[in-house]
């Protein structure tokens, strides 16, 4: 049994705690940490841990084998070197951490402890219709990808979500998934700002359009609108010479009445990405023994964090802005 702690219980802590508890094997939480004592309160209760007021002193606790970082992406480095010193497995939710240059910071501190240890939360790659759309392209049929359009959309965020989380809170999926998806690397970046609606903020540019172009020419649209009221809605197509392939909507039933056919639209992530999450936890847990990170790693978390930052360079100044990771990948991630 893998003993774990948690850093972190606000909605995502939570809610891993109790994908931990309940539903994945070989694995008990049995700390838990969280500077809103009421928020560590409510993670303890899901899985009978002990309460650690500090995140650094769970770290250290002899009875926690492997962590759990579901902190905001700002405050994830900190714990993720700590753990990194004691040679202890992480799963850290995305991002890895909000910068590229602290991102950085944190490979080579893997790099450096010649231990594999981090897995990023990059829950999408384990998601059934991406693997589906992956599986297809993978296939040859459609021949290469041309052009993805994609869109990832909220119903709302609160009034502490600004212009730049757009792209390292919330594009931060689709910046991992379609490179994952293409087997691509991103060369250049732009973002446009459409006319705002009435349900932003003065902190927050929102809806925004996305655009990713890879090495190999493939050209990406991401439409991001937090604030779209409807649902929780994300949606990409795949554009290939020989076809086009769209990634299965979630099935809900068809209902008709009163003159009208409808059908639902999730709200949001954990009911959306629930089977992913649990399929990326499962996995984290069964590779524990085998010191490997079968999942998205520490580098995907710095490539990630690298195409981040220069999106949010070019929401600033409106142009295109080239993508270029400060190193080239180390052995130790081939
Ligand atoms: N993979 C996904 O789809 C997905 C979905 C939701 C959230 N997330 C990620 O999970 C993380 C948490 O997001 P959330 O939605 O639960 O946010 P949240 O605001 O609901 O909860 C964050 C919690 O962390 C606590 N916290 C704040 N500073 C801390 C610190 N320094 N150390 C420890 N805890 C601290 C807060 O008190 C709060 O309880 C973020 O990295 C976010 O990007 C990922
Ligand atoms: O935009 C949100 C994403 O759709 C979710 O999957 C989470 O990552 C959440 O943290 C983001 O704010």
């Amino acid at each position: 049994m893998l003993k774990v702690g948690v850093i972190g219980c606000g909605g995502m802590g939570r809610d891993h705690i109790d994908r931990l508890t309940n539903k994945i094997q070989g694995v008990e939480v049995v700390a838990v940490s969280d500077p809103v004592a009421e928020n560590a309160k409510l993670g303890a209760a899901i899985c009978n841990g002990k309460i650690y007021e500090n995140a650094i002193e769970l770290i250290e606790a002899t009875e926690v084998e492997a962590i759990f970082v579901v902190s905001p992406g700002f405050a994830h480095k900190e714990p993720l070197l700590k753990a990194i010193e004691l040679g202890k497995r992480v799963f850290c939710e995305k991002p890895l951490a909000t910068t590229a240059d602290d991102c950085l910071e944190i490979v080579k501190a893997e790099v450096a402890s010649g231990k594999h240890l981090i897995q990023t939360g990059f829950m999408r790659r384990y998601d059934r219709g991406y693997r589906q759309v992956k599986a297809a392209l993978e296939s040859g049929e459609y021949g290469e990808p041309l052009m993805l359009h994609c869109t990832h959309r909220n119903p709302e965020v609160g009034e502490n979500y600004t212009t730049p989380m757009a792209v390292h809170d919330t594009a931060i999926h689709e910046i991992d998934v379609l490179h994952w998806l293409t087997d691509d690397d991103y060369e250049s970046v732009q973002v446009l700002m459409p006319r705002v609606t009435k349900y932003s903020h003065a902190q927050l540019n929102d809806p925004q359009i996305m655009l990713l172009r890879t090495k190999k020419g493939v050209c990406i649209d991401v439409e991001v609108f937090v604030n779209c009221k409807f649902g929780y809605d994300i949606q990409c197509e795949v554009v290939c010479e020989d076809g086009s392939i769209k990634m299965a909507e979630p099935a809900y039933p068809d209902v008709r009445k009163d003159a009208k056919l409808a059908t639902t639209i999730d709200t949001d992530c954990f009911v959306r990405f629930k089977d992913a999450y649990d399929v990326e936890v499962q996995d984290w847990v069964d590779q524990a023994g085998n010191g490997v990170i079968a999942g998205p790693n520490a580098w995907d978390g710095y490539l990630a964090a690298v195409t981040a930052d220069a999106l949010v360079k070019a929401q600033e100044t409106g142009n295109i802005e080239p993508v270029v990771t400060a190193v080239e990948m180390p052995e130790f991630y081939k």
